[in-house]
């Protein structure tokens, strides 16, 4: 094998010689806004659904697979619908940094599948990260975490109304997630959606972008996928090393908001200007929303 090409080294994810490390895209939101389906939307524009996993340059991580292990009284509790898998105590905030900090050096990660019938990772099903060009991290309260929000490049919050969530989810959790309609309901009153207005709708306001309507908004998720097309094709020019994400840190900075440009490549200054005068052209319409411009966009 082509030495300047080795797939995988050591866990490290190395290409033309070079560490890959990826573009790291935070996606939150409540309960059935849309955020799967908003990645998926993204991924399949990008062509990378088609791909094996290992070619993909976009890989999408659920932050389901870091539910803690329950104990067999909490245990007990979901069985019963009586335990809160909507408050930030119910995660490993700790396995969940660790996995997006590895990603970040470029390593290669394993990371389990959750069970909703069971209320339990499956261990023994682990799902290989490959660190790609692109990760995308979904979940509510992926924002949550002071510490695992600075680590995202870009922050988007899909923002769909309540009633449409819980008309999604029902049926939902009916079909795919083995509960009766008393149970679902039951859940969302007691914890879902007080846990939404205490812990997941605060973390809106740290989001660069804001989707709302969810996958029916396919003008801000076409704005995205050209975003990351960009960030893409100047990745495949210069080699991971001269990444958009690290010339953006060049060119963005700011405390109050606003757009700094200073000494960041033309490809990182072209990028963002398409993207923002797109965003400002349809924010008019109620499409996307800027809250931060990017406050975060790269270390
Ligand atoms: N725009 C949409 N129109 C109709 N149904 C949708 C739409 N977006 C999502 N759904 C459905 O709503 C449910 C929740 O969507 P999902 O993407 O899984 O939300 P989340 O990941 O935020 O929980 C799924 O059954 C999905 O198929
Ligand atoms: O065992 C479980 C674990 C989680 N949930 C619910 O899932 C949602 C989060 O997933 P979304 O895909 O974003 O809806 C959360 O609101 C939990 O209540 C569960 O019911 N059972």
């Amino acid at each position: 094998m082509d030495s300047t090409n080795i797939p995988s080294l050591n866990n490290l994810k190395i290409e033309n010689g070079e560490i890959k490390t990826p573009f790291l895209i935070g996606v939150a939101g409540g309960t059935a806004s849309g955020k799967s389906t908003v990645c998926k939307r993204i991924m399949e524009q990008l062509g990378q659904t088609e791909m094996d996993q290992e070619q993909r340059q976009v890989v999408c991580i659920s932050q389901d697979s870091f539910y803690r292990d329950l104990t067999a009284a909490e245990e007990a509790k979901a069985k019963k619908g009586l335990f809160n898998f909507d408050h930030p105590d119910a995660f490993n905030e700790e396995l969940m940094y660790n996995t997006l900090t590895m990603l970040l050096k470029g390593k290669i990660v394993e990371i389990p599948t959750y069970d909703y019938r069971t209320n339990s990772l499956i261990h023994d099903k682990k799902q290989t990260i490959y660190p790609a060009d692109v990760v995308l991290f979904e979940g509510i309260l992926v924002f949550y975490f002071p510490q695992i929000r600075d680590l995202f490049h870009m922050k988007l919050f899909v923002d769909t109304d309540s009633d449409t969530r819980l008309a999604r989810r029902v049926p939902r959790d009916i079909k795919e997630r083995g509960r009766d309609l008393d149970q679902v309901l039951n859940q969302y009153m007691t914890f879902v959606k007080p846990a939404f207005e205490e812990f997941c709708s605060p973390t809106k306001k740290f989001a660069d972008v804001i989707i709302p309507r969810g996958a029916d908004n396919t003008v801000a998720i076409h704005l995205i996928v050209q975003h990351i097309q960009d960030f893409l094709d100047d990745r495949s020019k210069h080699g991971s090393s001269t990444s958009l994400a690290i010339k953006m840190s060049n060119c963005v900075t700011s405390e109050n908001g606003q757009l700094m440009i200073g000494g960041g490549g033309g490809d990182a200054f072209r990028a963002l200007r398409r993207f923002s005068t797109l965003c400002k052209e349809i924010s008019t319409e109620g499409n996307v929303f800027f809250e931060r411009n990017f406050r975060n966009f790269g270390h």
